[in-house]
């Protein structure tokens, strides 16, 4: 369960519950919840989906994750969130759980099923939310983020898109499904026929979000959406990388026995490092996107390596600032200054006292972040783990051979007992 889930360590304790509130049966749970721990009141019909909160926490903090640690430095907190749930059912429970918990999102929720729409608004206005989602109809279910362009000719630039879609094809497959305990008996599903089915299932809707957002791009930073089936991730993620998106984050979500997952992608230059953008189980060894952070540990202090790495990064002109507090720069590159070539020009032009080619333009090659950390592996020694992740840029090659030089400068100053990961 994520970290934050106020639910990890700390079950709710349904006695207390039952007691509090006489009227609790299992379906109710998610009211008692909702009412007690985040001040909201929900109701929805009996035929619908009820939704689990630990499992719909989890999505909510993985999106929080994933925005934080893709905005820049200077964004972070300061604007209006915009976020887009896609098949926000009756409950609308996303955009409730993610407005209550962070005071800077505002959301639009939408669904093609004409009573989730009626309850989905009774909903946000019980909650005095109005003011932070709409609810809006999609007339069609020929297309998900195309509809009648409510999303594309806005101004509005949305951080993400979240999802969790119907995932089966048909009744056979769903019941496959519990027999092979795809779906766990568990997790068993209670919802109504368009809550629960799709034509091609939960594949066949994510590509029609990946197909869509081919188009809007960079109108939404992330497009996100939950898997019910884990053979979805890996299809997903090939159809990410027919389509040459590099840039994705790929995650388990673990609630009890059952378990979900999270796929997301985007065509911004922004590259998630948290821990949630990669998935943990080997299973998905093969989904897991390239990697954005590496390490090396050296045995010196975090000191002796703070002042290496200063006079190397002027050596190399990238820019930057240390934070002291937390050992870590962070840090820019305009040109490519490490390189074979590039040393090989500089060379030349001290040698003939001509300046060489400066960058075209003021883009950065790419950003990153260098952070030291004292690791105790052996506590006779000290022994530094100095961590550069890539934050920001379009060409991985670059950021790598980049990280290569650096690697190959810290081992040639502190040397030998040198072990990289
Ligand atoms: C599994 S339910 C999710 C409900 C809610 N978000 C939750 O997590 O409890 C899927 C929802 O997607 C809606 N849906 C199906 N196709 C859609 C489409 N093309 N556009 C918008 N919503 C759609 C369904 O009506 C249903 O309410």
């Amino acid at each position: 369960m994520h970290p934050r889930n106020k639910y990890k360590d700390n079950p709710p304790d349904f006695s207390v519950l039952a007691f509090k509130y006489p009227s609790f049966y299992p379906f109710e749970l998610t009211y008692c919840l909702l009412r007690e721990d985040f001040n909201l009141f929900l109701d929805i019909p009996l035929d619908t989906l009820c939704p689990p909160i630990p499992s719909r926490l989890n999505y909510i903090h993985w999106i929080e994750d994933l925005i934080s640690s893709t905005e820049s430095h200077e964004e972070l907190g300061k604007n209006t969130v915009h976020g887009i749930d896609i098949g926000t059912g009756a409950s609308c429970i996303y955009p409730l759980l993610g407005c209550t918990l962070n005071k800077n999102w505002v959301f639009l929720a939408t669904d093609i099923d004409k009573k989730a729409v009626k309850y989905a608004k009774d909903n946000v206005h019980r909650n005095n939310l109005d003011d932070k989602i709409t609810v809006r109809r999609n007339k069609t279910d020929k297309k998900i983020l195309l509809n009648d362009n409510m999303i594309k000719d806005t101004t509005i630039k949305f951080s993400f898109c979240m999802c969790n879609p119907p995932f089966y094809e048909n009744q056979e497959q769903y019941e496959k499904g519990v027999e092979s305990k795809i779906t766990s008996s568990h997790s068993v599903c209670t919802g109504s026929s368009n809550e629960m089915f799709t034509p091609g299932g939960e594949f066949q809707f994510i590509k029609d979000i990946l197909e869509e957002s081919l188009i809007l791009r960079t109108k939404i930073r992330w497009y996100t959406s939950k898997i019910g089936r884990l053979e979805t991730v890996n299809k997903i993620v090939c159809e990410l990388k027919k389509s040459g998106i590099d840039n994705y984050v790929v995650t388990e979500f673990c609630q009890g026995l059952t378990r979900r997952w999270g796929i997301g992608w985007s065509f911004g230059s922004q590259r998630p490092t948290f821990s949630g953008s990669q998935p943990v189980s080997k299973k998905l060894r093969r989904s897991a996107p390239p990697k954005s952070e590496f390490s090396v540990v050296l045995p010196t202090n975090v000191g002796e390596i703070f002042k290496f790495l200063r006079n190397l990064f002027d050596e190399l002109e990238v820019t930057g600032q240390w934070n002291e507090e937390s050992n870590t720069f962070y840090g820019s590159a305009q040109i490519n200054t490490w390189s074979r070539a590039a040393r090989r020009a500089k060379a030349k032009s001290e040698a003939q006292k001509t300046p060489i080619t400066q960058k075209v333009g003021d883009e950065n090659l790419f950003e990153f972040t260098c952070n030291l950390e004292p690791e105790p592996l052996d506590v006779s020694i000290s022994n530094t783990r100095v961590i550069i992740s890539w934050t920001n840029g379009k060409d991985r090659n670059i950021f790598e051979s980049f990280y290569l030089h650096i690697k190959k400068r810290l081992e040639q100053e502190f040397n030998d007992k040198t072990a990289s990961l």
